[in-house]
C-alpha cells in the first residue's frame, strides 16, 4: 500500500448556527495515496469548494481533521500552516492568481523565494517549468500579456515547481474554450504524474473527471465512489 499523503477524518462543515444552519459536509472520511488522482463531481452548491478549501487548511472545519504528509492542520499555527502548505501543496484555481506585475517567470518562483531559494536558482527552475509547459517562449512576459491559456499554464507551472506531495485544482480550466481547456488539463495531468503529485480535481466536466483515477461525489454532505 502506498504512502497516504492527505487523509481526512470525520470531516464536518457546518456554516451558520441554530435554525439557520448549513450542513455542508456531514462526517467525510477520505484518503489519498502518494500519486493518486481524484476528481470531486457533485450539484452546484453540494460543497465541492468548501471542501477543496478545507482540505488545504485554508478553512476550519466544525469537527474532524485533516492531515497532509502526517501533520494535521489543526494542530498548527496560521504560519506553520503557511510554511506546511509551501513545503507540501500546489494550488490551482480558476482564475489564475498571478501577481500582475511580476513575469512568468517570478511568478512561478514566487513560492521557491518564499522558501528562501536565492533568486537566480528560483528563476531557473521555474524556467524549466514554464518550459515543461511549453512557455520557454514566454519567461518575461507579464499576466496581462499572456493568453488564457498561456496564464493558465503559468499557474499550473507555479503549482508544481516546488514538487508538491498534493495538488488541489478547482475548475483550473473553467475560464477556457473547450478545446484549450482538454490541451491544458491534459498537460497538468501528465506533468503531475511524472513528478508524482496526488491530485484533486474538482471539476463540472465530465470528460476531465474521467481521466483521473478515481470519481468521488459529494451529495448532501457525504462523499461516496461515484462510481459505485
Ligand atoms: N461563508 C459561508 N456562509 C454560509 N454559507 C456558505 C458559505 N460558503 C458557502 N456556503 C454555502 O455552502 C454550500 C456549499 O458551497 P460551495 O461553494 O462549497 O459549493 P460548490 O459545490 O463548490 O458549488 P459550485 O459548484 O456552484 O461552485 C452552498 O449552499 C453555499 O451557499
Amino acid at each position: 500500500m502506498s504512502k497516504v499523503v492527505l487523509s481526512c477524518r470525520g470531516l464536518s462543515k457546518i456554516y451558520g448556527t441554530g435554525a439557520e444552519n448549513v450542513t455542508v459536509l456531514n462526517d467525510v472520511s477520505f484518503d489519498l495515496a502518494a500519486g493518486e488522482s481524484v476528481a470531486i463531481v457533485g450539484a452546484s452548491g453540494s460543497g465541492k469548494s468548501t471542501f477543496l478549501h478545507l482540505l488545504g487548511g485554508l478553512d476550519y472545519a466544525t469537527s474532524g481533521d485533516v492531515l497532509i504528509a502526517g501533520r494535521s492542520w489543526t494542530a498548527m499555527s496560521e504560519k506553520e500552516r503557511g510554511l506546511w502548505r509551501n513545503r507540501h501543496m500546489g494550488f490551482v484555481y480558476q482564475h489564475h492568481h498571478l501577481l500582475p506585475e511580476f513575469t512568468a517567470v517570478e511568478n512561478v518562483a514566487m513560492p521557491l523565494y518564499v522558501r528562501g531559494l536565492p533568486k537566480a536558482a528560483a528563476d531557473a527552475e521555474a524556467q524549466e517549468w514554464l518550459e515543461k509547459v511549453g512557455l520557454g517562449h514566454r519567461l518575461l512576459h507579464t499576466p496581462a500579456a499572456l493568453s488564457g491559456g498561456e496564464r493558465q499554464r503559468t499557474a499550473i507551472a507555479r503549482a508544481l515547481v516546488t514538487r508538491p506531495s498534493v495538488v488541489l485544482a478547482d475548475e483550473p480550466t473553467g475560464n477556457l474554450d473547450r478545446q484549450t481547456a482538454e490541451q491544458v488539463f491534459t498537460l497538468f495531468r501528465e506533468l503531475s504524474v511524472q513528478s508524482g503529485v496526488a491530485f484533486v480535481l474538482v471539476s463540472h466536466d465530465p470528460g476531465l473527471a474521467a481521466q483521473l483515477d478515481r470519481t468521488m461525489r459529494l451529495q448532501d454532505g457525504v462523499l461516496s465512489d461515484a462510481s459505485l
